[in-house]
């Protein structure tokens, strides 16, 4: 056996249960393999890596050892179009960005998967006046039901949450428009801005956040504005241990500190943006974020 398709090879530790599935489909939907590396070359990866990625999981696969872990999915031999996102102006390699009122530091920022973290995006005061609102508010987090397109509790999420609307309060007001002055996107695009409370042992395991094609739910979901086509999470709070925001496919991970925030987009519904994301466990004390999900058009 070639050295790249065993399992210590470190190259395949960020090779994720969706890309694999990805992988496979593609092959089986007949799409030829120059195709496959081409998508995940525009998709950000290593030319070496990407060969060695491919290799691995498909050879893997023939031995029939990868057949248990595909899932079921719609088939489709392109990829989604990609849409227009949000962005920060960086091209210039700002130290700082205008949010309007304020300015934020640019801590750091990533290409593929497209990830911005920012500094000062709230004050200390701001963060706690949005904790003491959102408190008394707080429910068991839910999910959307992929069939139903409703709520559900689910066992991946076990924060606890609530949604403003858009404009509720002058602190959501302020954040609302330092974060549509930011990304250059219309504010009556975000949707209503989500507060969440992690206690310990309390996690998100690593999802997408935009809607998945052929979903029983998803036109519905879609018809409200759009697919999400970006996220912007605030810390309003500094977990004493854990609670980072994990990318997987990156091996990033951002750590929770209060006023900071991460800006991620994805420009198609699709695993290729290595946009899967999650709240790590918090180990100690609590964590507490507030999230912006953004969408192509008017969110109503
Ligand atoms: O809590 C986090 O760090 C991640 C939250 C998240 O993924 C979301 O709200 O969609
Ligand atoms: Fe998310």
């Amino acid at each position: 056996m070639s050295e790249i398709a065993t399992t210590t090879n470190p190259h395949l530790a960020a090779v994720t249960p969706e890309l694999r599935t990805w992988i496979v489909e593609q092959a089986q939907a007949g799409v030829s393999a120059p195709r496959v590396l081409q998508a995940m070359l525009d998709a950000g990866w290593c030319e070496e890596v990407a060969l060695a990625a491919m290799e691995a999981v498909l050879s893997e696969h023939l031995q029939g050892t990868a057949a248990a872990a595909v899932q079921p999915q719609a088939r489709s031999e392109d990829l989604p179009p990609a849409v227009p996102v949000p962005d920060l102006t960086l091209q210039q390699h700002p130290a700082f960005l205008d949010a309007g009122d304020r300015q934020v530091r640019v801590v750091m920022s990533l290409q593929q998967p497209r990830v911005v973290v920012l500094d000062g995006v709230l004050d200390a005061q701001e963060c706690q006046q949005l904790i003491e609102l959102a408190q008394p508010r707080m429910k068991r987090s839910m999910t959307v039901d992929n069939n139903s397109g409703g709520d559900e509790l689910n066992a991946d999420r076990t924060s606890e949450g609530m949604f403003f609307e858009r404009g509720e309060h002058p602190v959501v007001a302020a954040l609302e428009a330092r974060i549509a002055r930011l990304l250059g996107w219309p504010l009556e695009n975000g949707e209503g801005l989500q507060v969440l409370r992690y206690g310990p042992g309390a996690e998100y395991k690593p999802h997408y956040d935009y809607f998945e094609l052929g979903q029983p739910s998803t036109a519905t979901l879609l018809r409200r504005g759009g697919q999400r086509v970006g996220t912007f999470l605030v810390y309003l709070n500094t977990p004493p241990e854990g609670g980072g925001t994990t990318f997987p496919n990156a091996g990033l991970e951002i750590t929770a500190q209060q006023g900071m925030a991460v800006f991620f987009s994805y420009d198609k519904p699709h695993p290729s943006t290595l946009s899967l994301h999650g709240g790590a466990p918090v180990i100690s004390g609590e964590k507490w974020v507030a999230t912006k999900w953004l969408r192509e058009r008017e969110f109503h």
